[in-house]
């Protein structure tokens, strides 16, 4: 056990009703001045009576607004006394030990409100889970983590005063520099939070953004993304720096503003609305100068003729550790949100000798900010653009057909997506009871279960792949002079060769091929290469045909 995960399982403990009060019910935070808390007691709304549970506004809700028949409205308001402490939020607390990020640790509280109108307990338990691991993956603390029930969100802080002061002292128990809300907050509702809580208050969005913005590597993705942050920030101007470095001792602001504040944000203060658009602009401009570049290199995969496949799927579900399983190579593997963010191609060797290639791509997480689309662009093309989807679930995961459907509504919306065939795979085999793989059975009969950790099913998966590759179109049948091994190694990597007999008078060539290896073959047999096509011309010196960069690596999108 981490001492991450000892300090979580610590925090259970706490109930919000334990937590030491000031005397006007206002937490008590010694690192707060007087001015903080003259503002917590001029707060006059319905919800400052339910400061705590005694104090409930249920129990002062009058007898005839009790014995009304909404009794769904009254329930709803007994629930919402209670903020619900999430469990097992430090499951994933490995993550945090991935050392190559050397980001400050923040100690975050996370908030979550659901409704039972939208949708369940559990889904929102499960919600606020994946929270903790997003912020984790970019490097917090989670101390502690409640949900609320009400039926809508309150207005004006989101949770409604009451419980604002309640997670505010949540906040001062822990020493919690910031909350993270489970919801796209809109700038108002944050403020008003923050002025109640006096810590940094970041929603979902600013999460993913900054994950994002600790990841990108190439040129264009750190363009895309920090295009996203502005994007997102410029509606926020308030700035986490300005009034709250003031409120929280400069907790919230500083060198390293921690989530939300990476990236563009160190100098976001200063920024007025102005220099941020310019900067937008300039940003947008450079990623269209960026995109010829991009279509030249998918070009070039294309011309040099490998069918690619494409592995999709929720983040973490094990993508990259199934491709390296399946090509024997060593790709970014990590118990993380969104450790593969640019795409990376991997070569494979089908059973016949014909060459493909496998499509990383980044990881689908449910409410993906509308910011990133764009960011994604380019991973989205590559599927588009393939000839084959896999769809990588993660089988041990307690709602597995819920992130299929969050990966499945993102594909919809890529054109060309739904015409390409699909394989779903539910990874982590080894860690699914047997009672989840008989449900698996039972609803998609037609689904690999897998584990890339120790090899299960991987065999049967490669021969579905493989069978699925299309096939050249033109069917040759030849006999090349003993010198044309060049050619005849090409027809092996990209074509598909039914028989090649050794014999007298030459070799005696069965195969299907594109239509370029099939004039070479024609000019091959004829005499005119008779003397074997040098390595570069071995496809009738078409500059553009299947040879052309086959052999010069592996990875072309890697650099
Ligand atoms: N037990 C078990 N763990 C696995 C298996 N496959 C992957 N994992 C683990 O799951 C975690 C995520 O694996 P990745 O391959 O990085 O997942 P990914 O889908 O590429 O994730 P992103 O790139 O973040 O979207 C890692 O800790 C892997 O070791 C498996 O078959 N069994
Ligand atoms: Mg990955």
């Amino acid at each position: 056990m981490t001492s991450q995960e000892s300090d979580f399982r610590n925090t259970q403990k706490t109930a919000p009703s334990t937590v030491p009060q000031g005397t006007d019910g206002a937490p008590a935070d010694p690192r707060r001045g007087t001015r903080g808390a003259s503002r917590d007691v001029r707060i006059v709304d319905d919800d400052a009576r339910d400061v705590l549970g005694s104090r409930s506004d249920v129990l002062n809700l009058p007898s005839e607004a009790r014995s009304n028949d909404d009794n769904y409205q009254w329930e709803e308001r007994e629930s919402r006394n209670q903020l619900k402490h999430v469990a097992g939020l430090g499951e994933l607390q490995d993550v945090t030990e991935v050392e190559y990020r050397r980001v400050r640790l923040e100690r975050v509280v996370l908030v979550g409100v659901w409704s039972s109108l939208e949708t369940t307990q559990t889904a929102a338990e499960e919600s606020l889970r994946e929270l903790a691991a997003l912020a984790q993956t970019a490097g917090a603390e989670v101390m502690d983590g409640v949900l609320q029930h009400r039926l809508k969100p309150d207005p004006a802080t989101y949770i409604g005063s009451g419980k604002a002061k309640e997670v505010a002292a949540i906040v001062a128990e822990h020493d919690a520099d910031t909350i993270i809300v489970d919801a796209d907050l809109p700038p108002s509702q944050r403020r008003e939070l923050e002025d109640v809580a006096k810590v940094k208050v970041v929603d979902r969005t600013a999460v993913i953004l900054d994950i994002f913005a600790q990841h990108a590597t190439s040129r264009e993705g750190k363009a895309q993304v920090e295009l996203a942050q502005l994007e997102y920030m410029l509606p926020r101007l308030r700035g986490w720096g300005g009034s709250l470095s003031r409120q929280a001792g400069g907790q919230a602001a500083g060198q390293d503003g921690g989530i939300g504040s990476r990236g563009p944000g160190e100098t976001k203060i200063e920024m007025d609305r102005r220099v941020i658009r310019k900067r937008m602009a300039h940003l947008r401009r450079q990623i269209a100068q960026m995109a010829p570049s991009r279509e030249v290199k998918r070009g070039s995969r294309r011309r040099n003729g490998l069918p690619t496949v494409a592995v999709v799927g929720y983040t973490n579900a094990g993508k990259s550790s199934l491709i390296n399983r399946l090509t024997g190579s060593d790709e970014l593997v990590e118990n993380a949100l969104f450790a593969t963010l640019d795409t990376a191609v991997r070569r494979a060797k089908a059973a016949d000798g014909r060459l493909y290639m496998y499509v990383d791509t980044v990881g689908f997480v449910r409410r993906l900010p509308t910011q990133l689309i764009e960011a994604f662009k380019s991973t989205l093309e590559e599927v588009a653009d393939s000839e084959l989807i896999v769809h990588v679930v993660d089988g041990s995961h307690p709602d597995p057909f819920g992130q299929i459907e969050a990966v499945n509504s993102v594909l919809a919306d890529i054109e060309g997506a739904d015409a390409i065939d699909r394989i779903i795979v539910f990874n982590k085999a080894d860690r699914m009871d047997p009672n989840a793989r008989e449900r698996i059975r039972g609803l998609m009969p037609e689904a690999h279960i897998v584990s890339a950790a120790t090899g299960e099913g991987i065999a049967d998966l490669v021969a579905d792949v493989e069978a699925h590759l299309p096939l050249p179109a033109v069917h040759v049948e030849a006999v090349l002079p003993y010198s044309a091994g060049a050619l005849l190694s090409k027809v092996r990597e990209y074509g598909h060769v039914e028989a090649a007999d050794y014999e007298a008078d030459g070799v005696h060539l069965s195969a299907d091929v594109d239509s370029r290896l099939a004039a070479a073959i024609v000019a091959a047999e004829d005499g005119d290469g008779a003397d074997g096509p040098a390595e570069d011309g071995a496809v009738g010196g078409q500059g553009d045909g299947p040879g052309d960069g086959a052999g010069d690596g592996d990875t072309p999108d890697d650099a």
